[in-house]
């Protein structure tokens, strides 16, 4: 019987059931919150409920069982079935629902189009010209060509300007030769590049007359459109298998001397003219901006990833009974138990706050983009740039934490791919690392607020953006009883201290005689310390906006449980500098934690609900013991029952080892 059949059940286990009686306010309408609009929300459901009428996309074979090839396989022929049924589930061209429909028809452990959509045709619709979009974006869109992001080097990942990739002009020809000099040259890490991918924007040194120009997007062929075999001068392969991300064929590429035409040079900022004349783009970086296009989403992404083991650890914890309490007839369902509440809870909160902040992010993007592309402006990017840097490590570090709690929550079954979430993990946290290790980014976020603290120091407070603006406020003693906005104030004292004083050890490094890189580096503990303190302050400000700006009073008030958890958290989080620098006292401290855990009481009814909102399917959370219909135990033996190792009695490895050991040890 396959783990996915409704049939064992008669009706969702009643404890769940009772859970959702107690909530106080309405998951369809939480949903609107959460996915921005009333109308997104209901679109994912209509696509949910129009792809569980397709029976080629329901009856997989747990994907815990299955080889890499057989992952492959499988995305490739749900690919397929979704194609032969694309007008009639999404709207062409939306990207969220096309998100949407590969998040829970294909999941997360990748596919072939996962970076087309998120990388490859984005850097066209950013970097391309309108000639070459004309040339190369329908193709995309149609899905005639399959391209990827390959700018990660064997030897070379953080630091962009010493890829070694070669991109060297010539006149005579009018072409561009790539080339790979060296092991380290060679792309390795790009998704979707090893096995799938017939096209790359592969990202090189441009070299004019012997003159390098940094880094550059160019769109390469890398397989024949017939054959699918990689074209002369192309060396392409998988990298082989990872910590998670098994459905994907992340890959190694490596060009002799491969000619390219002039026209392959994206071309929309700068250009490179017939005889070689270089003209610059109207921002030097503007070259990375898929990349702030993906960390700009990567508050949402990972949210969504964190919710969706919080679902299943929240589920379980309402039908896995432990222990008593006050009624000793009946076991104690286990999410009653406060350590459990300060286990997941604050980590709903911050899925709630992620995504809060993810919808803004974007949002930002889309301006910046627009901006841009038409009218040349470029001023929005250094912002951008440091706040997508902050977000996407902050973000990926807490993700990472959240998910680790939620699978040990889940006790033994948490440890058992059944529950999915170590999955779930190891996809997550591959995001601390790509777009930009962590404390790289880190430190990026850094430079924009060591500039700004220089700023003040300098008497130029008027020249700070918005954001940088709390570098300003007087200290000041705050009554914490009087809400949210006490709370950002202290906060907004405790990331300023840590910004003057990671800005004070530079200069202090600086003035005793270390270079500025030399200085940077000695402090990079403490100015990673206050991007952490700056973004969180971003986070807790975004979560406060959005729950002030919702209508509907049920969900208001049950998001304003959320967020009162989270503030009083997360101040206890950073206590210690508070009460380092004598920001708060430790009557104040007392008065945090006493909010924390009334918070937890107030939250206990919502919870199921609370992430039940996000309206995961039961398809998508790929999770035995997350199911919405809570038979646990059931649907755990039927999973078990279906483990290849289970469909004979006697295994080869008994017949031909331990049976004759077991003879040979009677003799
Ligand atoms: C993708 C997933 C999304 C959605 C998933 C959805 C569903 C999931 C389902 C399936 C998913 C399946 C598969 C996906 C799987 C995996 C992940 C996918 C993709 C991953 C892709 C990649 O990882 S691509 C490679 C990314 N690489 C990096 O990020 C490299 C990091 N390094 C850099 O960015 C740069 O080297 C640097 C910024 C660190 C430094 O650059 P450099 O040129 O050296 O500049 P500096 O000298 O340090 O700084 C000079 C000034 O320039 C400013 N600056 C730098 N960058 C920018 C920028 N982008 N914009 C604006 N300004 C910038 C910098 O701040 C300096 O300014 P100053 O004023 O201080 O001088
Ligand atoms: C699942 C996955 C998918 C990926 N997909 C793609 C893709 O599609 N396309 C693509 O091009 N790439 C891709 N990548 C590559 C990814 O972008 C890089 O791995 C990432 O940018 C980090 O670079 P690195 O591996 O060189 O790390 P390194 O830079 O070697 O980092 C190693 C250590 O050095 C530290 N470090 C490095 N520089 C500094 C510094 N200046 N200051 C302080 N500490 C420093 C880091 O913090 C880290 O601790 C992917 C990676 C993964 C894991």
């Amino acid at each position: 019987m396959s783990f996915l059949n409704k049939e064992i059940c008669d009706g969702d286990n009643p404890d769940l059931t009772e859970e959702r009686r107690t909530a106080t306010f309405d998951t369809d309408r939480m949903a609107q919150v959460i996915y921005g609009s009333e109308k997104f929300a209901a679109r994912r459901r209509q696509i949910t409920k129009s792809i569980s009428r397709i029976p080629a996309l329901q009856d997989t074979k747990p994907l815990a069982f299955m080889t890499r090839e057989e992952k492959i396989t499988e995305a490739c022929r749900e690919l397929d079935v979704l194609s032969d049924h694309w007008e009639q589930l999404i709207y062409v061209n939306d990207e969220e629902e096309a998100l949407h429909l590969h998040r829970e028809v294909i999941g997360m452990e990748g596919h072939p189009f996962a970076l087309h959509e998120t990388m490859f045709i984005p850097t066209l619709v950013s970097q391309a010209s309108d000639e070459q979009q004309e040339k190369w974006l329908g193709r995309a869109r149609k899905r005639e060509i399959i391209g990827c992001y390959a700018q990660t080097e064997l030897g070379h990942g953080s630091n962009l300007r010493k890829l070694e990739t070669t991109a060297t002009y010539s006149p005579s020809t009018q072409e561009f030769i790539l080339h790979t000099p060296t092991i380290t040259a060679l792309k390795w890490w790009p998704g979707a590049l090893g096995k799938s991918s017939n096209y790359a924007i592969v990202m090189a040194d441009l070299v004019i007359k012997n003159k390098s120009y940094g880094p550059h997007p160019f769109i390469v062929q890398l397989r024949d459109e017939k054959t699918h075999q990689p074209l002369p001068g192309i060396t392409v392969g998988d990298i082989g298998p990872k910590m998670a991300f098994n459905g994907a064929d992340n890959g190694f590429l490596g060009f002799d001397h491969f000619r390219i035409p002039r026209g392959n040079l994206l071309m929309r900022h700068n250009r490179v003219e017939p005889d070689g004349s270089y003209l610059k783009p109207p921002h030097a970086k503007i070259g990375y901006s898929s990349m702030v296009k993906v960390r700009s989403r990567m508050a949402m992404d990972q949210g969504l990833f964190m919710a969706q083991a919080l679902v299943i650890a929240v589920r379980y914890s309402a039908v896995r009974r432990q222990g008593f309490l006050e009624d000793k007839s009946q076991e104690v369902k286990v999410l009653d138990y406060q350590t459990q509440q300060h286990r997941l809870f604050p980590s709903i909160a911050r899925v709630y706050a992620f995504i809060f902040c993810g919808l803004e992010t974007i949002q930002l993007y889309e301006k910046l983009i627009l901006d841009v592309n038409k009218n040349g402006d470029t001023s929005g990017m250094a912002d951008l740039h440091s706040l997508t840097s902050g977000l996407k490590s902050v973000v990926t570090h807490f993700t990472g934490q959240g998910i680790e709690q939620a699978r040990m929550a889940c006790g033994g079954h948490g440890y058992s791919m059944a529950s999915y979430i170590s999955e779930i993990y190891g996809v997550a946290v591959a995001g601390c690392t790509y777009e930009g290790e962590n404390m790289v980014m880190l430190l990026q976020c850094a430079r924009a607020l060591v500039k700004a603290v220089e700023l003040v120091e300098e008497g130029h407070p008027e020249k700070l953006s918005p954001m940088m603006a709390y570098l300003t406020k007087p200290s000041v003693t705050v009554d914490l009883t009087v809400g949210p906005e006490a709370y950002v104030k202290i906060f907004q004292l405790i990331a300023k201290k840590q910004a003057f004083k990671a800005t004070e050890q530079l200069h202090k490094f600086m003035v005793a005689g270390d270079s500025r890189d030399v200085a940077w580096n000695k402090s990079a503990v403490e100015l990673t310390k206050a991007s952490r303190l700056h973004t969180r302050l971003y986070i807790l400000k975004t979560f406060i906006r959005r729950v002030e700006s919702i209508t509907d009073i049920s969900v208001k008030a049950a998001l304003t449980d959320l967020l009162n958890l989270h503030l009083n958290y997360e101040l206890l989080d950073v206590a210690s500098y508070a009460l380092a620098d004598g920001i708060m006292s430790s009557t104040q401290m007392d008065f945090i934690k006493n909010q924390l855990y009334s918070s937890l009481e107030k939250i206990r009814p919502n919870a199921v609900s609370l992430m039940d909102s996000f309206q995961f399917s039961d398809l998508q959370l790929r999770s035995v013991l997350g199911r919405r219909d809570g038979h646990v135990y059931q649907n755990l033996f039927e999973w078990a029952k279906s483990s290849p190792l289970n469909q004979s009695e006697v295994l080869p490895s008994v017949t031909q080892y331990l049976k004759p050991m077991m003879e040979k040890s009677k003799l």
